[in-house]
């Protein structure tokens, strides 16, 4: 298999995003869950997706793992690697988007790289280095009370060079309004005067094209599914992938129990589960019991096991920005997250024990400790849920088929329960 594209993403859920926007440029692409074991079978792919869960880890472990995730990447032949961040441009000032760009860049050599989380198709656009949310700022937006990663400065390069050793410039959308020469000659000057990081302006998906283009001179780009879209039609459009080949992702039925997971504490989310309360069961957890160790999980299961008959189910542990921040003042923001994370990973543990093969969950860090508690290696894309949103058919997990489907937090249309559902029949 030699690839054309490989991308390393920092969390589960974006992974499947970045996986579906590329399926739908016309890229054969795989989302495999961490490397792959060499036994893994892989069908004939254009790209790619690792999947790693390494947005809120240490960096240093972020680095490392993103740097084996490459290693297995080239040495199947993807002459550029995407490394995919959240479109919200989810980070700390301690990471771990900039370590891990600074290793990656040094492994590449590339000279300078391009770095853009702009995703107009769900409403993240940047102009002068400012990343909107539909139409507010970054800082002004949900994200300022996003319970791991707090974003309270919209100015990405700023952002950007509180976490990386090198320093960053700009090309501006004027800029990449006059086309790839224009975006080419701004990089090399920039280069030129010691910057090794440009966050690029994109607003509209023809400046995704441009962006695209120029990004192929290079080794490595960083980004979320826009520049994948950019790169995507760029690869097509150079004759290095096949276009309109489609996943061969069968939609056969897998029918029997389904269910739904929330960890994810999203404006976006905490509207869905009020939708659901609507259709479908919604068993709410108690976080301060999953931290104090009682059996939070088992009570949620036995919930589940007399309801799962009769359709679908949601169990959900968010809560709102006040109770996030009081339960974390508590606890501590990392203990409370793991805990939660772990007790929804039991409770998936468990479902798929009492025969779940349909499987929702919202929440990127959530969807991580899930896939890994059912040791899942592998999805290929199948239908679009919402935008950025697909739903993911397990390969090679030994149990069985299964479907799922991952939701970034933000993502999705009130009804994004039902939604999912209709289409994981
Ligand atoms: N009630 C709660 N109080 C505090 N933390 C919670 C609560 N419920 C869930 N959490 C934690 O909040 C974090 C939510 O992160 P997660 O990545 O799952 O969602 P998200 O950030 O909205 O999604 P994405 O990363 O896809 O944008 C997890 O660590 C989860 O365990
Ligand atoms: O880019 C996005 O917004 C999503 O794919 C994501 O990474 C959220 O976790």
């Amino acid at each position: 298999m030699t690839l054309a594209l490989g991308c390393i993403a920092d969390d589960y859920t974006g992974a499947s995003d970045l996986a579906n926007t590329l399926t739908r440029a016309g890229l054969r692409t795989v989302q495999t869950i961490g490397v792959p074991a060499d036994d893994l079978a892989l069908p004939e792919v254009d790209a790619v997706v690792v999947s790693l869960k390494s947005r809120s880890i240490e960096a240093g472990h972020a680095v490392t793992r993103s740097r084996a995730a490459e290693r297995w990447l080239r040495g199947r032949g993807a002459g550029h690697v995407l490394f995919k961040i959240c479109s919200t441009f989810d980070s700390t000032d301690a990471g771990n988007i900039g370590p891990v760009m600074d290793a990656l860049r040094a492994d590449s050599k590339d000279n300078i790289v391009l770095v853009t989380p702009a995703f107009p198709e769900t409403g993240r656009t940047v102009y002068q280095g400012n990343l909107f949310v539909g139409s507010v700022p970054l800082n002004e937006s949900p994200l300022k009370d996003h319970p791991l990663n707090p974003m309270h400065d919209s100015n990405l390069v700023r952002v950007l060079a509180r976490q990386s050793t090198t320093k960053v410039g700009l090309v501006d959308l004027a800029t990449l309004s006059r086309g790839t020469e224009a975006v080419r000659a701004k990089l090399a000057e920039l280069a030129r005067s010691g910057i090794g990081a440009a966050i690029v302006d994109a607003v509209f998906d023809r400046d995704l094209e441009t962006i695209g283009q120029v990004a192929l001179d290079h080794g490595l780009s960083v980004g979320a599914s826009g520049i994948g879209l950019g790169l995507a039609r760029a690869l097509v459009a150079a004759g290095k992938a096949k276009s309109a080949a489609v996943n061969a992702v069968t939609s056969a039925a897998i029918g029997g129990p389904a269910a739904c997971l929330a960890g994810s504490c999203s404006q976006a989310t905490l509207r869905q589960i009020a939708s659901a309360e609507k259709v479908m069961p919604v068993l709410h957890l108690d976080p301060e019991r999953v931290i104090a160790g009682e059996d939070e999980a088992q009570r949620a299961l036995a919930w589940a096991k007399e309801r799962l008959g009769t359709g679908p189910i949601l169990i959900a542990s968010s809560s709102t920005p006040e109770q996030v921040a009081a339960l974390q003042s508590r606890h501590g923001r990392d203990a409370a997250g793991h805990a939660i994370e772990q007790a929804m990973a039991d409770i998936a543990e468990g479902l798929v024990r009492s025969g779940v093969r349909r499987l929702v969950v919202a929440g990127g860090e959530t969807s991580g400790a899930v896939v890994d508690r059912l040791g899942i290696p592998g999805f290929l894309v199948g239908a679009e849920i919402a935008a950025g949103v697909p739903v993911l058919r397990a390969v090679g997990a030994g149990k069985g088929e299964m479907v799922l489907a991952l939701k970034s937090g933000n993502f999705g249309g009130p009804e994004f329960f039902s939604d999912a559902l209709a289409l994981m029949p």
